[in-house]
């Protein structure tokens, strides 16, 4: 009798681990089937265009359709229809427009999805808006609105047409600016993280089934077989741990890419730093004067180099003679812009000796400058006379500098060796963003690198923790089903998930 209760309450005990861990293989079921349709410009509000996109999603869009075309006869999906759009019940011609529908729930939102391809006048725009929003009879069940920022995209992850990384993905890729940005948009966009992070959090949960066996059947299993099970999760756990850290150490070295790789010219007045950023950004951005001492502040700007955002400083020329306060105060802010950056060039003149002052020395030997990237420049290549005194000059600043730098030859002027320098500095922004041919950079929102840190990583650290000598199961699979649950916090497969979902979506645009 005594043993036939223990082994109905471990049936119970199974029974509800079983019920606990199931929520973590559900999709999200959410439909939206009992929302209201909603409705964007989706094309850039307030401009002239040729074409102007509005979208329709939502149970209604065939009856906006109806109304707005005065068509009997459904629109035939994913077939581009032109028609002539009137104010809803009345003989006013608003414009003639593609139409195009699309049946749920194959669409993006997975609703009925209409889109309306205007000619892109401002007020042909208003008033195809405002005949759908006039369309709208709560009193006859007919729910029509204008869409909150991300609507369309939240419909779709309701849905469950896209994952939370996947609709971060194509956040970063409507914002990219640069091709290296483009291209770090692409692991979440094409649903390589989404795959990424269900493998992790099976291999969790796969982990937390065999802690959990242990529990469920602890008194009738050999020692030597618990310890074994115990190892097993152990070291898939340490595996999963080193993955994911590679993992966070590549998002960081990626996120360069979005927030610019900080480049600053430093080197001695009239060397031509203000002539170099505007050879590199191939735009007039800094003065560039025969007078030394012209540029005084820091200059900043943001420019494209190669498809990497660079934000790139020109500085005050370093020179420790100088009287003038502002061009000292300027010199002080070129030394700390130069110990925050990324990658340093140093821009020599060769028509002055010591190449490099001992004012540049001391700058580029202080501690803060050991692990960055420095490159010399020899600018004005065109005042010398042949190749060997380019040699001669190329190996004086090589010796003063005791070979520690790479050091290249441009002429601002006749823009000779330019090509050559910005395929140098690719090779760097590579190295700094580990961006190459075969690898894509990896992009995460800050949400998700959070989340990695405080949920999944901690929740394996705890498991260690709990899991050491005499360890404790119990409270070993709880911690890494904090883990898990990290993960569908991520991913969006999680139970209270509509805390993040704010977070997710505060940030697209109207008609996304
Ligand atoms: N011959 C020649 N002259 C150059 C070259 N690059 C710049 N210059 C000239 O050098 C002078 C100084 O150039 P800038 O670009 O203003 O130099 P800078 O280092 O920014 O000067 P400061 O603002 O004084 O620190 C100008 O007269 C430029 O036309 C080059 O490659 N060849």
């Amino acid at each position: 009798m005594k043993n036939e209760n223990r082994s109905k309450d471990k049936m119970h005990l199974r029974h509800s681990s079983v019920l606990r861990w199931s929520h973590l293989r559900l999709k999200s079921t959410l439909t939206t089937a009992y929302l209201p349709t909603i409705y964007a410009l989706s094309t850039p509000p307030g401009t002239k265009s040729a074409i102007a996109v509005v979208r329709i999603s939502g149970a209604h869009s065939k009856y906006i359709y109806h109304q707005i075309t005065r068509s009997r006869l459904d629109p035939i999906p994913r077939k581009a229809l032109l028609r002539s759009l009137y104010e809803p019940g009345k003989n006013n011609l608003l414009d003639k427009a593609l139409t195009l529908f699309f049946d749920s729930p194959k669409t993006f939102t997975g609703e009925d999805l209409l889109e309306l391809h205007l000619h892109g006048g401002k007020a042909v725009v208003n008033s195809v808006l405002r005949s759908i929003g006039s369309l709208n009879d709560r009193k006859r069940g007919i729910d029509i609105r204008y869409a909150l920022p991300g609507e369309f995209s939240q419909r779709a992850f309701q849905n469950g047409k896209f994952d939370l990384t996947e609709i971060e993905g194509i956040r970063v890729l409507i914002d990219a600016e640069t091709e290296t940005q483009r291209r770090c948009a692409l692991s979440s966009f094409n649903g390589e993280n989404k795959e990424r992070f269900a493998l992790w959090r099976q291999q969790i949960v796969d982990s937390i089934a065999q802690l959990t066996a242990i529990i469920d059947f602890g008194e009738d299993t050999e020692i030597d077989d618990i310890e074994n099970i115990f190892q097993g999760t152990k070291s898939d756990m340490v595996q999963l741990q080193r993955e994911i850290r590679q993992f966070i150490k590549k998002i960081d070295k990626s996120s360069i890419l979005q927030s610019g790789i900080r480049v600053v010219l430093i080197g001695p007045p009239n060397a031509g730093k203000s002539s170099l950023v505007n050879s590199i950004s191939n735009e007039d951005i800094s003065i560039i004067s025969r007078k030394p001492g012209t540029t005084r502040d820091a200059v900043e700007v943001s420019i494209d180099v190669n498809g990497y955002k660079v934000s790139i400083c020109d500085t005050a020329g370093i020179r420790s003679r100088s009287t003038d306060d502002i061009e000292l105060l300027g010199i002080e802010k070129a030394r700390k812009k130069s110990k925050q950056c990324d990658l340093c060039l140093l821009i020599v003149d060769p028509q002055n000796k010591p190449f490099i002052n001992e004012d540049l020395k001391q700058v580029i030997n202080t501690p803060e400058f050991e692990d960055k990237e420095i490159v010399i420049i020899v600018n004005k290549k065109d005042l010398l006379k042949n190749d060997l005194e380019l040699k001669l000059v190329l190996d004086q600043v090589e010796r003063e500098l005791r070979r520690k730098h790479p050091v290249l030859a441009v002429s601002c002027l006749t823009q000779n060796g330019i090509e050559e320098l910005i395929e140098k500095l690719t090779d760097i922004f590579q190295r700094l963003s580990e961006t190459t041919d075969d690898s894509d950079p990896i992009l995460v929102s800050q949400r998700v690198r959070e989340i990695l840190h405080s949920d999944v990583l901690y929740g394996i650290e705890e498991f260690f923790e709990f899991a050491g000598e005499n360890g404790d199961v119990v409270m070993a699979s709880e911690s890494l089903r904090h883990a898990a649950e990290g993960i569908g916090k991520i991913t969006g497969d999680s139970v209270g998930i509509e805390e993040v979902l704010g977070v997710v979506f505060a940030n697209f645009c109207v008609g996304k």
